[in-house]
């Protein structure tokens, strides 16, 4: 006998997290709890400020509408939904099938946004491949090439993913390359969205050797129709944020293409909740074995939600503390 509940919650974040140049001090989503018989399945369902096309109200709307008909037995279609909606409801129900596997890529890029001083312990406590997200753009092009040049020298083993969301001229963009030694640029996997055009992203990539992810650029291409990730290999990578792309299954023929077309295929954060988190990392150990996720945003928040984060000591919240809001 199939039933469904959607909680609403709000959790407190970190202080000094800014998104688009606006301040997140609180994370406000849905939960998707399926039952059928004995079994349970959870999603989790945030659009992210700034970045999701739908709103928190747009999505709960859709949600309503849909579990009211997953209630009656129906076969949901997760393809025409908000991408947040899609994705939650199609992982609440691989996790209702036991699809999902529990084992998870749990170590993730730590990311740097700041203090590189933060990022040391963080590389020094990583076993095998040491990998790091450092965030650039938000200072001086000089000092991040200089700061790059320096990481890369001290630490011999690192390589660097580097994300620049777009903040760059052309010439921004050269000045950044012309601090990073041609020897090192090896090392820097890609760098995400470099510059603010994918035309100059792209020029980049050919006229410095670094390689390049599209972010961004991917998450605004799949919502076209006529979208083919073959009109987008001029980036040795692809970052799948699945609550900006949508459903699991759209996720993953994304992956099995970018395979096809020897793109590598990254899953990152959408800064969701530790229920969620822990979910995508399970999703990539699944679909990405060998593949490092972009996945260190746990510490943005105050506290985690119902399913710990391995490792984080922040206080963890009980689903059935938060707000019921439907249920069938
Ligand atoms: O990808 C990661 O390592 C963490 C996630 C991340 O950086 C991110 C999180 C929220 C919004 C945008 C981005 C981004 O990659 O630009
Ligand atoms: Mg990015």
């Amino acid at each position: 006998m199939r039933s469904a509940k959607l909680y609403r919650y709000e959790l407190p974040m970190d202080s000094g997290v800014i998104l688009r140049e606006q301040r997140l001090t609180v994370r406000e989503g849905f939960i998707i709890e399926l039952s059928d018989g004995e079994r349970i399945g959870r999603g989790e369902v945030a659009p992210l400020p700034g970045f999701s096309v739908e709103t928190l109200e747009e999505a709960y709307s859709q949600l309503v509408e849909q579990l009211a008909l997953w209630s009656q037995g129906i076969e949901l279609d997760h393809e025409p939904l908000y991408p947040s909606v899609g994705f939650g409801l199609s992982m609440a129900q691989l996790e209702l099938d036991a699809i999902l596997p529990e084992p998870g890529s749990f170590q993730a890029a730590p990311l740097c946004s700041g203090d590189p001083d933060e990022l040391l312990p963080k590389l020094e406590a990583m076993s095998g491949a040491k990998v790091a997200k450092i965030k650039v753009g938000l200072y001086e092009p000089i000092r991040d090439g200089m700061l790059v040049s320096l990481f890369l020298e001290s630490i011999p083993d690192l390589t660097l993913r580097l994300d620049a969301n777009r903040a760059w001229t052309s010439e921004k963009a050269q000045q950044f390359a012309k601090k990073v030694a041609p020897s090192l640029r090896q090392r820097i996997d890609f760098i995400e969205e470099p510059c603010q055009s994918p035309g100059d992203s792209f020029s980049f990539a050919i006229n410095t050797g670094i390689a390049i992810a599209w972010d961004e650029t991917l998450q605004h291409a799949v919502r076209k129709e006529d979208f083919k990730l073959q009109d987008f290999n001029g980036a040795k990578a692809i970052i799948i944020k699945p609550t900006l792309i949508g459903s699991v299954e759209r996720c993953a023929e994304l992956i099995a293409t970018a395979k096809a077309l020897g793109i590598k295929a990254v899953i990152s954060s959408s800064i969701e909740s530790s229920l969620g988190l822990t979910q995508l990392a399970r999703l990539s150990a699944w679909q990405l074995t060998q593949e490092v996720p972009g996945l260190d945003t746990i510490g943005l928040f105050a506290q985690q939600l119902e399913v710990p984060w391995p490792g984080c000591e922040l206080p963890l919240v009980a689903l059935n503390q938060q707000s019921l809001i439907w249920q069938s």
